[in-house]
Order: structure tokens, then C-alpha cells, then sequence
């Protein structure tokens, strides 16, 4: 071994990479977790020459993700997104991050995020008539929750409407999932990381594939909102007053910079960004969302007291939601944080260290390291968490004291999540939505964990969706 830190045994320079080729993505948690067990809260291993510190407790996250100068993204594992991507804020650094982060941060304002709540609400209405209409019947769920993530994210972000019928929603959903799955795949099989021989081959055709599929439908967003933009302008232009006082959706502001600052915030770079928040996005929340309904199907109690919440709020009244009461909406609040501490979306995310890094009083990582924090780790750390495996909200209830790196499903510090506050918002609109109209019982009762970028069940979840109306009598 190159360090004095645990790890594995493994070969010099292909490092663990013998054990990876022949895994699944339901095998990878199960595999860093072994690791934890066996090596504990810091261990080293090597892949390829590249050498990559994984860290699962608090107390070690906290220098990480804290630093302002170590903001590069692993190389490795984060250059394999930049055919979808490009230099988009998930991949890009240094200068270049930090003027997208400072130009990109207004979009996600609480006023543009409180004008964004009645379209939020429309397709969760939408979504739970869809859910109804299989008429208490076992349902996959997990796709209509892609479809209905992705449908709020155009409407708010980028302002433009899906056509409920257009087949093209469905295979850029469904392209999207095989360029993430084909990260990971990417991944595990070493021999597919030079592009070159990636292109060659079948898995890496089908990714190319699809990452046209994908950039194509985005193309489209842009120019159905371009051609909104301009014409806005023009009659503007025309009438002489001023344009139009409605909400900014995030790629209007986009188009407000290409518009002002011609040559330098050129189409590429309103691409690389759109293709980014187009994904990043609407898989998340979808996910959260697919676990929020397991939890919720399998838990009643718990389904009950987050009815009873909204019932405290809304009393009958079918009104959709405003501020004001999601703020209220204290309990539901505790599970979605609890369902993301079990679940993290984003379960590893990883560091190359720029300068060596103190991470405790007796430790430092060398300057040209990988430090990868394993979330999943660190949310059922045995030190921070009581019976850290069991589905209790009540841990999440305000005022219960814990370490701050404890919970970090949206990261933390500069390179946290930029769409954390909206995707509690759409998160928490959906479920209440749900929950007003809707009595889930568990088809699903135990589920596989699998690693396709963002965590999901594998094979998806099923669940019965039943009228609230009829069912509330019998379980309250
Ligand atoms: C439950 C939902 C979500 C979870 C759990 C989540 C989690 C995360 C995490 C852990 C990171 C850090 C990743 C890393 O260091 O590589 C991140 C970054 C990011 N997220 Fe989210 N996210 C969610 C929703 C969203 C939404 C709705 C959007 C956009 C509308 C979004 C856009 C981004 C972007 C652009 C970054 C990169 C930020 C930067 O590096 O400056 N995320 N997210």
C-alpha cells in the first residue's frame, strides 16, 4: 500500500479495479458499505493509478466540504458526464464555476421559487389523477413521477409547456436514463474509460446515442423559449414600453445574457447549462420522490400524521397550496428529510484535491488525491444515529441538536446543490397534494438499492394508490 490509511488489498496501478469489472449497479453500495464496515470512517483505495480517500463520518466530511479551494470535482468520474453535459456548473471549475454559480443563483430566488408554486401544483394535480385512474390497481410509479418532475422543471425553469401527449417526453426520459446508467457502467469496466475505445463499443454507441437524443430535446426548449424571448423583445421594441413584467424562468435568464453580452455567454454555454439542469434537475426530485412513497405506503402511522398535518392546515379546502402553508408543513418536512437521510439521491460526490487537506488533528490528504464522501455512510453513521436504519421522522423535529455534516443530502459549503430550496418546494407540494387526495398502500415491501448516478429501487416501486375520500375512515 502507497499510505498509511486501511483499505482493501489490491493490485499496483489497476488498484481495486479488479474487483469492480464484474459488479452490477445494485452491487456498488453494498460494496463501499462492506468496505466501511471492515476499514471504517477513512480508507484509501486505488483505481487506475488514481487514488481516492473515502471519508463517512461527519467529522471528516466537514474539512472537505467546507474548503474553498479544493472545489474541483473528482477528474475521472466526473469527466464521464461531459459528453452530456459539457462544462456545465456540475462539472466545470475553478474561475468558470464560480461566475456561473454567482450568475445562476437569482434564478433559484424565493420570489422566481414562489411563482413557480402554481404550476408546481397543477401537475401535482394532474399526477394524482393519473395515479387515481388505476383505480386502486398495483402501479409503477416511478415513471409517472419522472414524467411529472420533468413537466414541473419545464414549466418553471425553462418556461415552456410539455405536450401531455408527445411521445418525445417519454424517449428523452428514457434516454436520459441510459446516459446515467451509462456513467456508472462506464465506471466499473476500466478498459471503456479512454473515449476512443468507449465509442467502439456497444455500450459506449448506445450512450452517444442517447446523449444526442437528449441534447436535441433540450435544443428544442431553448428554441421554443427563444422564439418567446425574441418575440417579447420585438413588441417591446415596437410599442416602445417596457417588456413584459412576468416571472423569470431560469433559462430566460440565460437568454437575457446571450441577448446582452453577445460572444461571451455565447449558445454553447447556454447549452452546456440547460443540458445540465434539464437532468440534474428532474431525476433528483423524481427519485426522492419514489422513496417518499415507499416510506409513506409502508409506514401508515406516519402516512396518517402527514394527512392530519394537512387537514390542520387546509381543512377541506381544495386550495392549492401557498407559502405560508408549506411553511406550516412541519411534519411532512421531517419525513422528506428523514426519506433523504435513508435514501441519499447522491449517495457518493467527490473532491481532487488542489492542496493538501488537514482532515482531522492527525491527518492530512495529500495534494493529488480523490476524497469521495459516501453520503449513504455518513446518514446511518452509528456514532450520529440512533437505530440509524429505522424510517423515524421525529429525529428531524425542529430544535433536535445533531452535527451539521450529518445530514448532507444536498452536499454543503460552496459546491452545495443550487436547486435545494426548489426541490423541497416541488417535493413538498407534490406529497401534499398526494396525501390530501390519496391513500397509498405498499404493493413494494422491500427494495434493492441501485446506483445509477442517483439512487433508485431497482426494478422500480410499486404501490396501490387509493381516494383518500373513501379510505380515510378505515385507517384513521
Ligand atoms: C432531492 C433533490 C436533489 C438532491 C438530493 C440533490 C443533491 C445534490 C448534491 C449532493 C449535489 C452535489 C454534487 C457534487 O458535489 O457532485 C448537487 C449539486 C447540484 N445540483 Fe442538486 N440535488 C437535488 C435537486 C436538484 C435540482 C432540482 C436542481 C436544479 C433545478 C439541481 C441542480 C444541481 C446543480 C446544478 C448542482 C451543481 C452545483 C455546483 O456545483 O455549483 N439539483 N445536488
Amino acid at each position: 500500500r502507497r499510505s498509511n490509511l486501511p483499505g482493501p488489498l489490491s493490485i499496483p496501478f489497476f488498484g481495486v479495479a479488479v474487483y469492480m469489472w464484474r459488479l452490477k449497479t445494485t452491487d456498488i453500495i453494498d460494496l463501499i458499505k462492506g468496505w466501511y464496515t471492515a476499514y471504517g470512517e477513512i480508507f484509501e483505495i486505488e483505481i487506475l493509478g488514481t487514488s481516492y480517500v473515502i471519508v463517512s463520518e461527519p467529522e471528516l466530511v466537514e474539512p472537505v466540504l467546507t474548503n474553498s479551494i479544493n472545489i474541483t470535482k473528482g477528474y475521472i468520474e466526473y469527466s464521464f458526464f461531459r459528453p452530456m453535459f459539457d462544462d456545465g456548473l456540475i462539472v466545470s471549475d475553478g474561475d468558470k464555476w464560480r461566475s456561473r454559480r454567482k450568475l445562476l443563483t437569482p434564478s433559484f430566488h424565493i420570489k422566481i421559487l414562489e411563482s413557480s408554486l402554481q404550476s408546481i401544483s397543477q401537475n401535482a394535480e394532474a399526477h394524482v389523477s393519473i395515479l387515481l385512474a388505476y383505480d386502486g390497481k398495483p402501479v409503477k410509479v416511478d415513471d409517472i413521477i419522472l414524467i411529472t418532475t420533468l413537466k414541473i422543471l419545464c414549466e418553471t425553469a425553462m418556461g415552456v409547456q410539455l405536450n401531455t401527449k408527445d411521445e418525445k417526453q417519454n424517449e428523452y426520459i428514457k434516454a436520459t436514463k441510459i446516459c446515467l446508467d451509462g456513467v456508472v457502467e462506464r465506471y466499473l469496466r476500466i478498459w471503456h474509460y479512454p473515449e476512443f475505445i468507449f465509442r467502439l463499443c456497444r455500450a459506449g454507441k448506445l450512450f452517444f446515442k442517447n446523449v444526442e437524443i437528449t441534447h436535441n430535446f433540450d435544443k428544442q426548449v431553448i428554441e421554443q423559449r427563444k422564439a418567446l424571448f425574441q418575440a417579447e423583445k420585438n413588441g417591446s421594441q415596437n410599442n416602445g414600453h417596457k417588456k413584459n413584467d412576468r416571472r423569470k424562468a431560469f433559462l430566460d435568464l440565460l437568454l437575457e445574457l446571450e441577448d446582452s453580452h453577445p460572444g461571451l455567454f455565447t449558445e454553447s454555454d447556454m447549452m452546456e447549462e440547460v443540458d445540465t439542469f434539464m437532468i440534474a434537475g428532474h431525476h433528483t426530485t423524481a427519485s426522492a420522490m419514489t422513496f417518499a412513497y415507499f416510506l409513506l405506503a409502508n409506514h401508515p402511522d406516519v402516512q396518517e400524521k402527514v394527512y392530519d398535518e394537512q387537514i390542520g392546515i387546509f381543512g377541506n379546502d381544495k386550495r392549492i397550496p401557498t407559502i405560508q402553508d408549506l411553511n406550516k408543513m412541519v411534519y411532512l418536512e421531517m419525513v422528506i428529510k428523514e426519506t433523504l437521510r435513508l435514501y441519499p439521491i447522491i449517495p457518493l460526490y467527490s473532491r481532487l484535491l488542489n492542496e493538501d487537506l488537514q482532515i482531522d488533528e492527525n491527518r492530512v490528504i495529500k495534494a493529488g488525491k480523490t476524497v469521495v464522501v459516501f453520503t449513504y455512510g455518513v446518514h446511518r453513521s452509528k456514532k450520529h444515529w440512533k437505530n440509524p436504519d429505522a424510517f423515524i421522522p421525529e429525529r428531524f423535529a425542529p430544535g433536535t441538536n445533531r452535527h451539521s455534516f450529518s445530514y448532507i443530502p444536498f452536499s454543503a459549503g460552496p459546491r452545495n446543490c443550487i436547486g435545494h430550496k426548489y426541490a423541497m418546494m416541488v417535493l413538498k407540494t407534490l406529497l401534499s397534494t398526494v396525501v390530501r387526495n390519496c391513500w397509498l398502500e405498499p404493493v413494494t415491501t422491500s427494495i434493492v438499492l441501485e446506483f445509477g448516478i442517483t439512487l433508485k429501487p431497482c426494478g422500480g416501486l410499486l404501490v396501490k394508490v387509493l381516494p383518500r375520500d373513501n379510505t380515510k375512515a378505515s385507517h384513521s
